[in-house]
């Protein structure tokens, strides 16, 4: 059966999608979404930022309990109930599905479960979930299928058996002992919670730096941090085979020069997701591919100029907010395209990128590197310790500092980096500074509570603000 006439079709009902699709309907594009996974709600919800987070709230929580002597209670860490864990967390990401559901079902747009692929660039066979296929035509598409685990081919490691990300948020067994395969986001988040319940944590990286997406300074300053907190962290690495021996699993890797094994209880595979276009017959619709991705433009177009793509499936970051602002951007393009709206087609900004990774200690940037920077500015940083910062050193903080990047001729801040307590928090008062195209003056003046965390910020700023010599004498 061929049905037509839908506006615009949403492929995908994730973070990207369901925003895709709510702008949409709302601009009065009749609007479909096609979801084919097994459950509703997406990767942040199901198996991404949700579930993870309040697992590292648990491992938080029992670090602190662990250095409550520091401020002279007496308490003691008696270990994890990784039942509870569990327990709370289902809890918490069923409340959350339910929420999506109920706006995905709410009669705004079509909700058709099952996999949708391109027949044609207008139309879409899907495969229903409950049986049978339908077929969809539209004058514009937004492709929103996200990620999928990436597996690289490590010798031994499918007969040994490794858990992903996956296993690690649903299990409620902990195990005793984890190598975490990787250095990024996922690796290190996962590493601080099973740090924080007590289990014995072994992190190895292939290059020198974790966390690639930030300055080589915030992430040196993670690994002491982390490595302060009992992990060991291995880089430079090169993975060479994976094997079991007895009740554990055994990696052996290359380490400064040397052949190396270490032995844990549980494998977590951590080394990259990929997007999820294999099952979409993208040719047959002429949307550009480049690397196994959707390469979109900043309009978020992706070949054809009816067809758009937003979200992991086409980065150039996998986080929420991103995913969720291209698709807005996408819907609203494609309501211009069909003739739904005035004005200019939008192009997704990147200014102010952030990005936060919820280890302990936190770590968070926006706006440009100071890599980045350098390449294309003259520029001015400061940074400032959190173990000088009086709020900081009451809370117990040891590690971590602010940076804060100015153009050194607009005196304009144009990026910052924070890694300590609460960094994924104090790095919106610099996303709201650098909205508003302020100084490093200008924050330098707004006023700041005392003592709290957020005044640490005024120290740089005023460093920097000195340095371009805008003080008064
Ligand atoms: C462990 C983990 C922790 C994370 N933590 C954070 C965090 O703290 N903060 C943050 O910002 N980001 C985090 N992320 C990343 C974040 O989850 C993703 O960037 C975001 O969820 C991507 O949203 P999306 O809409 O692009 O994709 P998804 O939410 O994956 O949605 C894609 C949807 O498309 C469906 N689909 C796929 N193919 C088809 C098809 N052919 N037909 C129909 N439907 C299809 C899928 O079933 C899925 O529901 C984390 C990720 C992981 C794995
Ligand atoms: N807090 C957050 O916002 C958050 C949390 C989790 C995930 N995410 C997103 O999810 C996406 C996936 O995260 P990820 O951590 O899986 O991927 P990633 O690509 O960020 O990190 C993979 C890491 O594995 C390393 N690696 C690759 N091959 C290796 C090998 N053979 N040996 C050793 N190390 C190797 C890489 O150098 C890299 O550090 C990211 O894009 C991230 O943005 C975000």
């Amino acid at each position: 059966m061929s049905e037509s006439d839908f506006d615009f079709i949403v492929i995908g009902g994730g973070s990207a999608g369901y925003a895709g699709a709510a702008t949409a309907s709302r601009l009065g594009l009749k609007t479909a979404v096609i979801e084919g996974g097994p459950e509703v709600g997406g990767l942040c919800i199901l198996r991404g930022c949700m579930p993870s987070k309040t697992l590292l709230e648990s491992g938080h929580r029992a670090e602190e309990i662990r250095h409550a002597g520091e401020f002279g209670l007496r308490a003691a860490y008696q270990g994890a109930d990784g039942a509870a864990i569990r327990a709370r967390k289902r809890k918490l990401i069923g409340e959350f599905a339910d929420h999506r559901r109920g706006q995905l079902e709410n009669g705004k747009f079509d909700f058709i479960r099952g996999e949708a692929a391109f027949v044609d660039a207008h139309t879409v066979e899907v495969r229903l979930l409950d049986g049978g296929t339908r077929t969809l035509t539209a004058r514009t598409f937004l492709i929103a299928t996200g990620s999928s685990i990436q597996w690289h081919d490590i010798p031994g490691l499918r007969e040994t058996g490794c858990w992903t990300s996956d296993e690690v948020l649903d299990s409620e067994h902990i195990p005793a002992s984890v190598v975490l395969l990787g250095g990024g986001a996922i690796a290190l988040e996962l590493a601080s919670y099973y740090q924080g319940i007590g289990s014995r944590v072994t992190v190895i990286q292939r290059s020198e730096q974790v966390l690639k997406e930030t300055d080589a300074d915030v992430a040196e300053e993670l690994v002491k941090a982390l490595e302060h907190r009992g992990m060991e962290i291995c880089r430079k690495t090169k993975l060479l085979r994976v094997e079991r021996v007895g009740a554990l699993k055994r990696v052996h890797f290359f380490h400064e020069g040397k052949e190396r094994s270490i032995d844990a209880e549980e494998i977590v595979y951590a080394l990259g997701r990929a997007p999820a276009i294999e099952k979409l017959q993208l040719a047959r619709a002429g949307v550009k591919t480049g690397h196994h991705s959707i390469a979109a433009d900043l309009h978020q177009r992706c070949g054809p100029t009816h067809i758009f793509a937003a979200g992991d499936v086409c980065g150039p970051v996998e986080v929420v907010h991103i995913a969720i602002q291209q698709a807005e951007i996408a819907a609203r393009n494609a309501a211009r395209t069909l003739g739904h709206l005035d004005g200019a087609m939008e192009k997704t900004d990147y200014r102010l990128a952030l990005f936060a990774v919820f280890t302990d200690p936190q770590v968070a940037a926006v706006g440009l590197t100071e890599r980045d920077a350098r390449k294309k500015h003259k520029i001015v940083v400061a940074k400032y310790p959190f173990a000088d910062h009086g709020k900081a050193m009451i809370h117990g903080s040891q590690h971590g500092f602010v940076k804060l990047i100015a153009e050194r001729d607009s005196q304009q801040i144009i990026g910052a980096s924070c890694i300590g307590p609460d960094a994924a928090e104090l790095i919106h008062e610099i996303v709201v500074a650098m909205h508003f195209r302020a100084t490093a003056r200008d924050l330098m003046h707004i006023p700041h509570y005392h003592p709290t965390l957020s005044e640490i910020w005024t120290y740089p700023a005023e460093e920097i603000a000195h340095e371009i010599n805008l003080m008064p004498p």
